[in-house]
């Protein structure tokens, strides 16, 4: 090994969080080593957000040609696997080759290494026989990976998990799916919808447990709409595999199988080998402790998932910025949650932002909450199939503004903008209820919603 190189900042992980912290660094002209150990970018492009997405509108393109029939005259609707496959394959990951991703980081003048980086001291980072001081620090921003809990007999079988599920190329006839999150109920669906039998076992009592009860119930609805078998208020316990079948055992003692096994249970930070004593950082819990300028430690950031706010690309981003203003000096606001906005790209859609009616009453606020139903709407009304959707908003009745709010329905995420703004900037409520909605669209089912606060 030789003499450790100087240069302002290492950035370990260039995924979502990474790539626009580092990029950005390096733009402003600070030398800047970016370290990956497996394809820059990240989750999102190549197993997440991006892929999945595209297997989405593919499946709800069917369900919209299958919906002629009942609007339009008649569709004969015949799906097939292989163009989705060729467009994951083709236009969003290049058969998951980052070239093009590695070529943007260095274009902004960043350096890049590839390999497992290492923190080996204060402002010291390893990576294979390369070691750096980072003068300014390091910005830790190494994600997560899908746990795989002990469920016995789970080890050792050919279980997939996102990364095989956005990688097929021929679709099973059958497929269950442990867990009902969002990557469980986003899979379940379009699976469903090309022709397999799927199968979803969730431990709590609904599925998209995390959010309001009312959009569970909308999303449950249009999964069993598209055949899928849900089990709630059950756990995996065991699980067999024959060489051909998954049998999996329930915590009721009933058993599913299927031919394949999605795995979907949550996300854990990897930090064991990453050297964070080194540095003071505290991972106690399952992720990184940070403050609001996402300072970690002395002269260590972390963002994105690692630092459990929030397992979305839009929070890796939004932190990424904040690391940014704070590393160039540059000031300006530090992290604010308290509108964190979110969106299960299912149809119908469910998009969430700040608190549920739940957890508004568990920190003792004075909630009110108002409901619609978006189907009742004119708009809804006009739609005709597939208008399910719900909107539902919670007022701290106090401070007489929205504190969470959630739009269930056909672009239910783009309505979500409306109310991500009522909440962030913390509308008064009387405003919401006199304003102008135009006509018709769903987001003036928010009006009705604000006028049922009660
Ligand atoms: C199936 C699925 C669908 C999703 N859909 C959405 C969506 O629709 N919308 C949304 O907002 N979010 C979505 N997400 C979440 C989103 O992908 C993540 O929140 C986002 O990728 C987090 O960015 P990150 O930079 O924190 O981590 P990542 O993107 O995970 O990047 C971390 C990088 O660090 C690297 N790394 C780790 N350890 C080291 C090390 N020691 N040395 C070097 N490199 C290292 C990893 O290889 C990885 O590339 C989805 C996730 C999944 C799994
Ligand atoms: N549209 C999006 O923005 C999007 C899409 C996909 C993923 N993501 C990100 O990825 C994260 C992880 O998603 P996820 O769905 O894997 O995790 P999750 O934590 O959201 O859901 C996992 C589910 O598995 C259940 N579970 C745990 N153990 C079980 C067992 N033994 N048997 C049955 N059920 C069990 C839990 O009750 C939970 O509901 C999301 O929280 C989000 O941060 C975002």
């Amino acid at each position: 090994m030789g003499q450790p190189e100087q240069v302002d900042v290492v950035v370990v992980g260039l995924g979502v969080g990474g790539e626009e912290a580092g990029g950005r660094l390096a733009a402003a002209g600070l030398s800047v080593v970016g370290i990956e150990s497996r394809l820059v970018g990240g989750e999102c492009p190549y197993y997440g957000c991006i892929p999945t997405k595209m297997m989405i509108r593919a499946g709800n393109a069917l369900v919209e040609a299958r919906r002629v029939a009942q609007l339009a005259g008649r569709s004969t609707v015949t799906a097939d696997w292989a163009p989705v496959a060729k467009r994951i394959r083709e236009e969003a990951t290049d058969t998951w080759n980052d070239k093009v991703a590695v070529d943007r980081f260095t274009g902004k003048g960043g350096r890049f290494e590839r390999g497992t980086a290492q923190i080996v001291g204060p402002n010291r980072v390893r990576v294979g026989t390369a070691e750096f001081v980072a003068q300014r620090g390091i910005v830790i921003a190494t994600g997560t990976a899908p746990v795989v809990p002990p469920i016995d007999g789970l080890a050792g079988t050919p279980f997939w998990t996102n990364r095989d599920a956005v990688e097929v190329e021929q679709l099973p006839p059958s497929l269950v799916i442990l867990g009902g999150g969002a990557i469980g109920v986003e899979f379940a669906q379009v699976f469903a919808r090309f022709g397999v039998q799927v199968t979803l076992v969730e431990g709590a009592d609904r599925v998209l447990a995390a959010e309001e009860p009312e959009a569970s119930e909308v999303v449950a609805t249009a999964l069993r709409a598209d055949n899928v078998q849900i089990h709630t208020g059950v756990r995996a316990e065991r699980v067999r595999h024959d060489g051909a079948r998954f049998v999996v055992g329930l915590s009721d003692g009933a058993e599913v199988s299927a031919v394949k096994l999605l795995v979907a249970l949550g996300r854990r930070a990897e930090l064991g080998e990453l050297g964070l004593d080194e540095v003071g950082v505290d991972a106690s819990g399952r992720f990184i402790e940070v403050d609001d300028r996402l300072r970690a430690g002395e002269n260590v950031w972390a963002i994105g998932d690692v630092t459990g706010k929030g397992g979305f690309t839009h929070m890796a981003m939004y932190q990424a910025d904040i690391v940014v203003r704070d590393i160039l000096g540059q000031g300006g606001p530090g992290a604010d949650y308290r509108a964190l906005p979110r969106v299960t790209f299912t149809d119908p859609e469910v998009g969430a932002v700040g608190l549920t009616e739940r957890q508004a009453r568990e920190r003792g606020l004075n909630v009110r909450v108002g409901m619609t139903d978006v189907s009742a709407s004119s708009r809804g009304f006009i739609h005709g199939p597939g208008n399910a959707g719900v909107i539902k908003v919670v007022e701290d009745v106090d401070r007489g503004v929205l504190v969470g709010a959630t739009s269930a329905g056909v672009t239910g995420g783009e309505v979500l903008s409306g109310l991500a703004v009522a909440v962030h900037g913390e509308v008064p409520v009387e405003r919401l209820r006199n304003m102008i909605y135009a006509y018709p669209t769903f987001h003036r089912a928010i009006h009705e919603a604000v006028k049922a606060l009660d």
